[in-house]
């Protein structure tokens, strides 16, 4: 069986004298956690917003289950940075709102709101606007909003960002959790190097210049203990790889 995503030879320009993405060759195994970790506008976003289709590629092909990426599609769920939730609605509009718009009938899809609720433990918020929550809970009903749909890969664009550093921990349990759960491939870009360490199967190393540096297999059963020396040395291999980059700019 083939991988469930792959890139080949994938090239991105927004203009044609900048280019943003080179050369970029890898695939995604089904039920596999992957994080594209580098410095600051390297084009991990852009890499992500290929993927999901917003964006064409300027070389290469995509493909998602065997299928070139030629448009956004409800199978690759995305959850934004800035969560994109309608803030005035509560949390049971909101996950309600994808199977709306796919015309899911009534019962059916009354049946899988609860269901994503209560997966991701709000189930007593159901009625709750959006703006009386948390910046966690946010993310929370962003999560089961995309869910919702069953997509058949997970797309986070630095999810937790916005979070503080407690919070953040508590999420990120959660979502590896939920990732062993649901077995859902998901792809996550960020900016911290611990957490593509606690979360990934697989984390590549995306360099200032647009292109893949390294593809880095992070070999510790999960979850992960954060103080053990196997994860130590993987946090010094990515903080040597940021601190080169940087050096190089
Ligand atoms: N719509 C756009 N038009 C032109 N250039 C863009 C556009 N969006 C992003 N860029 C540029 O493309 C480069 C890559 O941006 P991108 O957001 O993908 O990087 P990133 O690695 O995700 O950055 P960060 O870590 O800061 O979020 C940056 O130089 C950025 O300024």
């Amino acid at each position: 069986m083939s991988a469930l995503v792959q890139l080949e030879n994938v090239a991105f320009n927004y203009t044609p004298d900048s280019p943003i993405l080179n050369n970029i060759n890898f695939e995604i195994e089904n039920n596999t956690f992957v994080t594209i970790l580098g410095p600051s506008g390297c084009g991990k976003s852009t890499l992500l917003n290929l993927i999901a289709g917003f964006i064409p590629t300027s070389n290469g092909s995509i493909k998602v289950d065997e299928k070139h990426v030629k448009a956004p599609s409800e199978e690759r769920g995305f959850v934004f940075q800035d969560l994109a939730l309608f803030p005035w609605l509560s949390v049971y509009k909101n996950v309600e709102f994808g199977l709306k718009m796919q015309n899911i009938p009534k019962e059916k899809r009354d049946q899988k709101v609860k269901e994503m609720i209560e997966l991701v433990g709000l189930s007593s918020y159901s009625n709750f606007p959006i703006s009386s929550l948390s910046g966690g809970m946010k993310q929370r009903v962003a999560l089961a909003r995309t869910l919702a749909t069953e997509p058949n890969i997970l797309l986070l664009d630095e999810p937790f960002s916005a979070l503080d550093a407690q919070t953040r921990d508590v999420l990120q349990e959660e979502l590896l959790a939920l990732h062993q759960k649901l077995s859902m491939t998901t792809m996550l870009v960020t900016h911290s190097i611990d957490e593509a360490i606690y979360l990934s199967d697989t984390i590549i190393l995306l360099s200032k210049n647009g292109t893949i540096k390294e593809i880095v297999q992070i070999d510790i059963d999960k979850p992960r203990d954060r103080t053990s020396s196997s994860y130590n040395d993987y946090q010094k291999k990515l903080y040597e790889f940021l601190r080169n980059e940087r050096q190089q700019s």
